[in-house]
Formats: C-alpha cells, sequence, structure tokens
C-alpha cells in the first residue's frame, strides 16, 4: 500500500499566512486549509502536527510571500521542527513572464508575489480565457490588478480598509476609530457615518474607476474576482456604484465572483502544471 502523503501550499502575508494542504493519494485532493494570525505563528506548528497525524508525511512545501524575510524564516524552521528526520525546505515561488497562458506586463522584479499568484488563481478560474477581469484583494493592503486579452496589463495600490481607518484616528485629534458600516449613507451626518462611508466610497471607487478604464479603452465591462479579509464589506458598494453608472449608459450586467484563496489556487496551478510538464 502507498505511504499516506501531503504537499503543503502556504500564502505569506502581512497579516495573516493562508495555508492548504493537498493530500497526493487520496481524494478529493485539497483535504484541508487554515489561517494563522502573523503573531501567534507556533498555530502552524500545532496545525502542522494534526496533519501529520491524518495526512501521512509532508513531501513538499511550495510557498508565496509578502511578509519579513523574518516570517518566512518562522514558517521554514516551524516545517523542520514537526518533521526532524525528513526537513522539508519550503519553495519560495517567484513573479515571472509569462506562465499558464497569461503574461505579465507589471514590472516582474516589484510586483508583489501574492498578487502574481492570485492572478493566476483567477486566470485558471476563467473559462472563457479573453474574458477582461479585476483581480480584486482586500487584505492588508487593497490592490486592484487588470487582465485584459490574457495580459495582466498592470494595477493598482491603495492602502487596506483597516489601514484607512487607523491612520485617520492616528493622525487626527478628533477622528475616532471605526468599524465597518453595513449601510452607508450619501451624505453623512455625523463623524462616524462620514468616516466609514468616505474609506468604503474611497475603495468602490476606486474599482468602479478602473472598471471605466477597461470600459473605455477595451470596449469591455470585467469579470470582478474580489477576495481578502475585509472583503465582506465591501460587495454590495461595488455592486451599487456599478448600478448607479451602468443604467444611465445601459450597460450589461457586471459578474462578481467572490474567491476564497486565489493565491493558494494559483500556486496549485502552477505547481501541477510544472509538475507534469
Ligand atoms: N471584518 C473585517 N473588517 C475589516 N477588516 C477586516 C475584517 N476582517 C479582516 N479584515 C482585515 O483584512 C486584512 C487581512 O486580510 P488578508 O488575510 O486577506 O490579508 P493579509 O494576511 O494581510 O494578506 P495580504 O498581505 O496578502 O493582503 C487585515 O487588515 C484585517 O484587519
Ligand atoms: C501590495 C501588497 C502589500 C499586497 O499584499 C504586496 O503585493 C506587495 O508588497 N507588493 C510589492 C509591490 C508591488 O506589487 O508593486
Amino acid at each position: 500500500m502507498m505511504k499516506k502523503a501531503f504537499i503543503l501550499l502556504l500564502d505569506s502575508g502581512n497579516t495573516r499566512l493562508k495555508c492548504r494542504v493537498i493530500s497526493t493519494n487520496s481524494s478529493p485532493k485539497t483535504a484541508e486549509e487554515a489561517v494563522i494570525d502573523n503573531h501567534t505563528p507556533e498555530q502552524l506548528k500545532i496545525w502542522l502536527e494534526k496533519c501529520l497525524v491524518q495526512y501521512g508525511i509532508l513531501q513538499a512545501a511550495y510557498g508565496v510571500s509578502v511578509a519579513s524575510i523574518d516570517l518566512q524564516q518562522k514558517w521554514e524552521s516551524i516545517l523542520q521542527t514537526v518533521q526532524p528526520l525528513s526537513p522539508v525546505q519550503i519553495e519560495w515561488l517567484n513573479v515571472e513572464e509569462n506562465s499558464l497562458g497569461l503574461k505579465n506586463l507589471y514590472h516582474i522584479h516589484q510586483l508583489g508575489k501574492d498578487r502574481w499568484y492570485s492572478l493566476l488563481g483567477n486566470f485558471t478560474y476563467t473559462e472563457k480565457k479573453h474574458t477582461p477581469f479585476l483581480s480584486i484583494s482586500f487584505g492588508t493592503a487593497t490592490t486592484i490588478d487588470a487582465v485584459v486579452n490574457q495580459q495582466f496589463i498592470g494595477g493598482v495600490i491603495l492602502p487596506g480598509i483597516k489601514m484607512m481607518q487607523q491612520s485617520l484616528h492616528q493622525g487626527t485629534a478628533l477622528l475616532p476609530e471605526v468599524g465597518l458600516p453595513n449601510q452607508i449613507d450619501d451624505f453623512p451626518k455625523a463623524t462616524q457615518q462620514a468616516i466609514e462611508a468616505g474609506i468604503v466610497l474611497a475603495q468602490s471607487g476606486a474599482v468602479l474607476i478602473q472598471i471605466q478604464k477597461i470600459f473605455q479603452q477595451y470596449q469591455q465591462i470585467p469579470t470582478l474576482y474580489v477576495s481578502g479579509g475585509a472583503k465582506q464589506s465591501m460587495l454590495s458598494a461595488i455592486q451599487e456604484q456599478y448600478q448607479q453608472w451602468s443604467s444611465y449608459l445601459s450597460l450589461p450586467h457586471m459578474v462578481l465572483i467572490e474567491r476564497h484563496s486565489p493565491v493558494l489556487d494559483g500556486i496549485e496551478a502552477y505547481i501541477a502544471n510544472r509538475n507534469c510538464c
């Protein structure tokens, strides 16, 4: 009988580590996911020890990181300790000029690896490869990346929602730190509501502008793939802003798809393709 084994995928972000276990000799292949806060790295050890019992030996580990070198080394040392007799090195993946049929027009030495693998995850998920899309992440930072005609044509970086909330509070004497609203007013009349609405509009407005630019330049409405820890608070605002603009011009319906972990999907697709060719 074949020995049970698994592969580990890691997406090391500025706030959290997202992990996926892929069982190599059982079905379904994707066995389990976990999210570890960067402040509690020991949780990775606890989770991996559980995985070793359940899924057999750790065969390989692939990661994408935009976090500090220190944190990368922390994840590496945890992997060494959980399987000391046959230690596994994490292979940290890089950005490329071309992968899985997607061409990268961004500066490859500058592009965040999470952005590239998220694009690959969303591109793999796209059935009609010529459909333009925006790969949007509401994480520590917000990123809005555009793919048209199978090319990543570029994207924008904004402070994330939490970062905007904190910076308004920290940089002023009178402004409180706010949470995320369920509903926003068009013309707020109180401080908290004014800040909440301002942040949501800044973020969803940036998305709408990128949709408009693609429409102006390519006469198509992109599909939106939305991910990241703060995505829930943004979905209705994006839909509403699109609705208001598009109804004047009788534009087609916009497809918005929530994506759970596109970076891990991108790593999985990239590795599967590399190992098979
Ligand atoms: N309900 C929420 N409201 C507001 N912000 C949230 C909420 N839930 C999570 N967040 C924020 O989402 C961010 C974390 O999201 P995510 O895990 O996607 O980011 P990350 O680990 O920093 O990864 P990356 O660096 O790749 O963005 C944090 O800034 C967190 O505060
Ligand atoms: C923008 C973030 C922080 C998003 O996680 C990350 O992708 C990053 O650090 N990028 C490097 C700069 C760039 O992508 O141009």
